[in-house]
């Protein structure tokens, strides 16, 4: 510094005295002078690296007792001989100065001394947990006081938290209303997080303020996650999850969808709005054992309650920092569209649901079992304990989580499979020549058939890394005090995993910008390979259940479409690739489409 050495472990004292009574720096700098400040002036608090924590928590408080002393002072000041005399005070003058305050404001004084000790001790304890918990947690960007960085999260937060990974390093944090946030951003960290058990758990707060107190599956934490988790996991199974009775009426689904693109006869459709309705008829088939006609007033009506849902759900990534005002975002709900909508059609949802609960409540007891709510409601019957989540409230949300999950994603994922095939005509061309020279145009696909079809697999995963439909994961919370890559997460932090950062990283995708079906294909270009980088849907103990059910309606619809169809956009219309995030990363625009034979 300056050319003097200074050698390691050398103890090294800064005397801001000599720079703030340097006569270069300061004109007449003995002299209390505040308008030096007022144009041209120098700070007078160190900065740097090690600039203190706290001068931001310092200001604020001092800010206010200033304001609250000067605001009645003139008589204070003028007390000891009728002029106005400059003062300095220290602590303890400045508590005195408080109680001469109360003595003009002509309060109780017990209250009112009660009233600053419990001010000065809360503000201490604040002060004190503040500069704790900026020692302990990773590095992060600043926010305001209470609110923290809430109002700094843009509309598009996974490409933000991408930006700020670059600045604060790979696992960075920030307040956000009362919750410190911890981002986990690149792949080796993430997959650190995906093995840590203390961060299995969901933040405390519900979706929608409104069904706050009976959490679904999605929602749930601890012992009562893990058992609804596996119990679910079982009845599925039974019922089909994985075996070709499940895939046999799968298909069975596919031939209606193929035939009502055939009826058509060409004429441009809006793609999103016809397949809703066939990708909510294999979830429906696993939850109440039946599908859907598509002209069934309650299957279109349950598909638009779970659009309305997601497509309104921007509300809710800010909401969720900010429990502590559930009450009144509650009350909000009267006034605030959005969220009154995603209320009015999850209720709806839910009401729906309760009709076919009902329904499966009439059958004979000793029926099979068919379908979700039947193993549910079997399980009710066993498990009598009356702190058990195994109850009707539940019920009815995870069966209405289960029908959003398993349609609203896997249909947006097809959107965007529409958007790439139209996009790239020849990618198209090339899966129907594979379609071609395996399946041929009679035979309807089967999944094993994605052993044969390497480039419309890799097509698929590319599809799945381009769109990231779920960038930033279903936000979790650390159980336990904990670490990854040795950078602490104190217990009750919500931890964001940043799958954006993994899909967009160049050091793991060459050029990831662009759409490349190849990546995901061995050299020679005979075999799909699944790269661990790709994480659509999330990794380790709560990985997406319906991960396998995804993958092959994305097969069965894809490979479908293309042994039956040429896809492309009407003539002179350009398919918009606007996104938009709510819960979900989604086309931001209806598609038009034209499946010609
Ligand atoms: C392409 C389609 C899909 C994608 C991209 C996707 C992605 C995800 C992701 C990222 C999570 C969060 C996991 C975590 O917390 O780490 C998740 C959770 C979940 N998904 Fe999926 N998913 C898809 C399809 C499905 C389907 C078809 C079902 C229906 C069975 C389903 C049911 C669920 C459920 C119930 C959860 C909550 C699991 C829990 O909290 O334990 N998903 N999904």
């Amino acid at each position: 510094m300056l050319f003097y050495f200074i050698p390691k472990d050398t103890i090294v004292i800064f005397i801001f005295w000599a720079v703030h009574r340097d006569p270069n720096l300061w004109n007449d700098p003995d002299s209390f002078r505040p308008e030096r400040f007022l144009s041209e002036g120098k700070k007078v608090i160190n900065g740097g690296k090690s600039i203190c924590p706290g001068v931001a928590l310092a200001l604020i408080e001092l800010f206010p007792y200033l304001v609250l002393i000067l605001k009645n002072s003139k008589k204070m000041l003028k007390n000891i001989n009728g002029e106005i005399k400059p003062v300095v005070l220290n602590s303890f003058q400045l508590f005195v100065s408080v109680k001469r305050l109360n003595m003009l404001l002509n309060v109780n004084p017990t209250l009112f001394n009660i009233f600053c000790t419990c001010t000065t001790v809360w503000l201490i304890k604040h002060l004190f947990n503040f500069i704790n918990r900026l020692r302990k947690l990773p590095p992060g960007p600043w926010g305001l006081p209470f609110v923290g960085y809430l109002p700094f999260i843009k509309k598009d937060a996974y490409i933000q938290m991408t930006e700020l990974a670059k600045k604060y390093g790979p696992v960075f944090s920030f307040k956000c209303g009362q919750f410190d946030v911890v981002v986990i951003n690149e792949v080796k960290a993430i997959e650190e997080a995906f093995k840590n058990d203390h961060l299995l758990a969901r933040p405390t707060t519900s979706f929608i303020p409104a069904f706050k107190r009976a959490p679904s599956i999605i929602e749930m934490s601890g012992e009562p996650w893990r058992q609804q988790r596996r119990v679910a996991l079982t009845i599925l199974r039974h019922v089909g999850l994985g075996k070709s009775t499940l895939e046999e009426k799968m298909k069975e689904e596919v031939r209606y969808f193929i035939e009502s693109l055939k009826s058509t006869h060409g004429e441009k459709i809006d793609f999103s709005e016809v397949i809703k309705s066939s990708v909510a008829n294999i979830i429906s088939i696993l939850l109440f054992g039946h599908r859907f006609e598509y002209n069934d007033p309650m299957g279109i009506e349950m598909c638009r309650n779970v659009k309305q849902i997601s497509d309104n759900a921007e509300y809710f990534s800010r909401y969720i920092f900010m429990p502590l005002i559930t009450f009144f975002v509650s009350l909000a709900a009267q006034f605030n569209s959005e969220l009154k909508k995603v209320t009015i059609n999850q209720r709806e949802l839910e009401k729906k649901i309760t009709i076919e609960v009902a329904k499966h409540k009439e059958k004979d007891s000793t029926h099979e079992i068919e379908d979700y709510i039947d193993g549910f409601l079997q399980e009710m019957d066993k498990q009598k304990d009356s702190h058990t989540s195994f109850n009707m409230d539940t019920l009815r949300r995870n069966t209405a989580d289960f029908y959003s999950a398993g349609s609203d994603t896997t249909t947006i994922v097809l959107n965007f499979i529409m958007l790439y095939l139209i996009t790239y005509p020849e990618y198209q061309q090339k899966i129907r020549d594979e379609i071609k020279q395996t399946i041929g145009s009679e035979r309807q696909p089967d999944y094993a058939d994605r052993n044969s079809l390497p480039f419309t697999m890799a097509f698929i995963y590319e599809s799945l890394r381009m769109a990231t439909i779920v960038p930033l994961n279903a936000h979790r919370r650390a159980s336990q005090d904990t670490k990854i890559m040795n950078f602490f997460i104190p217990k009750d932090t919500i931890v964001i995993l940043n799958f954006w950062s993994v899909h967009r990283d160049p050091n793991l995708w060459n050029d990831p910008l662009s759409f490349k079906s190849e990546r995901f294909l061995s050299e020679d270009g005979t075999k799909v390979i699944k790269s661990p980088n790709l994480m659509a849907f999330s990794g380790g103990k709560r990985i997406c259940p319906g991960s396998t059910l995804a993958m092959t309606k994305l097969f069965l619809y894809l490979v479908s479409i293309l042994q039956n169809f040429q896809v492309s956009a009407p003539e002179g219309d350009k398919i918009s690739e606007e996104v938009k995030y709510n819960l979900n990363r989604m086309l931001k625009k209806p598609m038009k489409v034209h499946f010609h034979v």
